[in-house]
């Protein structure tokens, strides 16, 4: 088969394979592209939390990057936990180096158990080196709240400050509302336009990984030639189907289930 269509994930291992690079290499799989994966840093983490980090050296990063695109270039690439400054200067070049396309950014830089997966000193390069490479950012609310500097308590407020990060860091973002009260519903804004994506509470605490999952899924159906707003829909579609399933593992909050379509 030579129509395979590839993608890599730029992000932190989760030991327990709920978040994170394990959660990355499941979605793509699942969602039909070979999957490769850049590690940038390693966590010990299940589903009760993160008690310990160690980074990979920028240099290591970039001899990755080296080694999977001078051989298999990804047809789109997701990037996660970047962790320090060092780290996203040696992403942005690689990713300059090799011109690389269908970039999906997930900002990530609190894990819904609290830990801190990316230093305060990096949001900086996170903002001036990756964001301007990327096709759309995925930023969940809290993370919105800092890109925006506004809070973000209902829809409307979803509107402003999506519109606000658009405009400020003149890219397209997806504003995930997981955290919100009500619904699941996450806002595209995108050249001006506003598109929401729309779907009930699934009542399932299981939810670590939910971001990872989302933002791998948008950059597999990227990878197979799908525009945006198609690669959203479908991705939160295959993103709700998993919560749904019902997987309940561990004893915080769990994973999701990728194999919910092989295995039903
Ligand atoms: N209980 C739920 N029912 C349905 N969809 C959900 C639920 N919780 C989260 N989602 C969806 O999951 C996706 C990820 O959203 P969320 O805002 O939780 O991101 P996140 O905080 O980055 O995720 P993570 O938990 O991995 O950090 C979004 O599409 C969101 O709407
Ligand atoms: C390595 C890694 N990357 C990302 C997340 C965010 O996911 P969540 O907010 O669901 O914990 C995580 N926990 N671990």
């Amino acid at each position: 088969m030579n129509d395979m269509k590839t993608c890599l994930t730029i992000a932190g291992s989760d030991s327990s394979g709920g978040a994170g690079i394990q959660a990355d290499l499941k979605t793509m799989t699942v969602n039909g592209v070979y999957a490769m994966s850049v590690i940038t840093a390693l966590t010990a983490q299940n589903t009760q939390g993160v008690t310990g980090i160690v980074d990979v050296t920028p240099e290591f990063i970039r001899d990755q990057m080296d080694a999977v695109f001078t051989d298999i270039y990804p047809d789109a690439i997701k990037i996660g936990m970047v962790s320090s400054p060092e780290i996203v200067e040696a992403i942005a070049r690689s990713l300059e180096k090799y011109d690389a396309k269908n970039i999906v950014l997930d900002p990530v830089m609190v894990a819904t158990s609290g830990a801190k997966l990316l230093k305060e000193e990096a949001m900086d390069s996170l903002i001036n080196r990756l964001i301007p490479l990327a096709d759309v950012i995925t930023p969940n609310i809290p993370e919105g709240e800092i890109l925006s500097g506004m809070e973000i308590k209902n829809e409307d407020e979803m509107l402003k400050a999506a519109e606000v990060i658009g405009e400020k860091y003149a890219c397209a973002v997806l504003l995930k509302g997981g955290h919100s009260i009500n619904d699941a519903n996450d806002l595209l804004y995108k050249d001006g336009k506003f598109k929401w994506y729309r779907t009930e509470r699934i009542n399932n605490p299981n939810t670590h990984g939910t971001g990872c999952t989302l933002s791998s899924a948008i950059a597999a159906n990227l990878a197979k030639g799908n525009d945006l707003d198609e690669a959203i829909a479908n991705a939160k579609d295959y993103l709700t189907g998993a919560l749904r399933a019902g997987l309940d593992l561990g004893k915080g909050s769990g994973p999701l289930m990728h194999n919910y379509k092989i295995l039903k």
